[in-house]
């Protein structure tokens, strides 16, 4: 089941980023995050156990997905995808205008889940990651009740 994330899974979520990211957000990260009027986390829990969790963050009226991970061993069940929802719900009932993300070029299966949910590729960050050093595609979902002269102007970096 997807519940709030709490104190109490703050340590299993941080092994998850241990197992899923090279570049891996600690236990004091995390705990900041958990306290963050901008962030909401979602944790998948199963038998006691965190198989999946996510973040994201809302600001100024647009929202981030700034995290997910599923646990190697129960990945392609469709985990990601119940987050995705919930972070989908969560960003129309604060009826955000759009979501952003980053992601490594070579990562298909995130690309993959987050193009099944309407985010399309639309700039590129050379080399933003490191370990291996790689460019990040930004990734953007434009909400139904979009300002569309005020996305223009973010995506425009201005
Ligand atoms: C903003 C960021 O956090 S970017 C980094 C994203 N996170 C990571 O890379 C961490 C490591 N990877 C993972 O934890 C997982 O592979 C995730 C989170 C990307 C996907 O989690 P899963 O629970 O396996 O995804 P889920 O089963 O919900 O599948 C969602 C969709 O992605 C597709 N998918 C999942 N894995 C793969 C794969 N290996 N290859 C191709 N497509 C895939 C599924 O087919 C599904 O598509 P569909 O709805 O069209 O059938």
């Amino acid at each position: 089941m997807i519940r709030l994330m709490e104190e109490a899974d703050l340590e299993a979520v941080a092994e998850l980023e241990r197992i899923c990211f090279s570049e891996n957000w600690s236990y004091k990260l995390l705990e900041s995050g958990l306290y963050s009027a901008y962030d909401t986390y979602y944790v998948f829990a199963q038998d006691g156990q965190i198989l999946g969790y996510c973040n994201l963050r809302i600001l100024a009226g647009e929202g981030e997905v700034q995290r997910i991970a599923v646990r190697p061993e129960f990945r392609k069940k469709g985990i990601a995808g119940q987050l995705m929802k919930s972070m989908m719900e969560k960003s129309a009932f604060e009826q955000v205008s759009a979501i952003s993300l980053e992601v490594r070029e070579s990562n298909a299966p995130a690309r993959h889940l987050y193009e099944s949910w309407g985010f399309q590729a639309e700039a590129v960050r050379k080399g933003y990651y490191h370990n291996p050093t790689e460019d990040a595609l930004i990734m953007w979902k434009r909400m139904e009740n979009a300002d569309p002269v005020c996305v223009t102007a973010r995506n425009d970096g201005n």
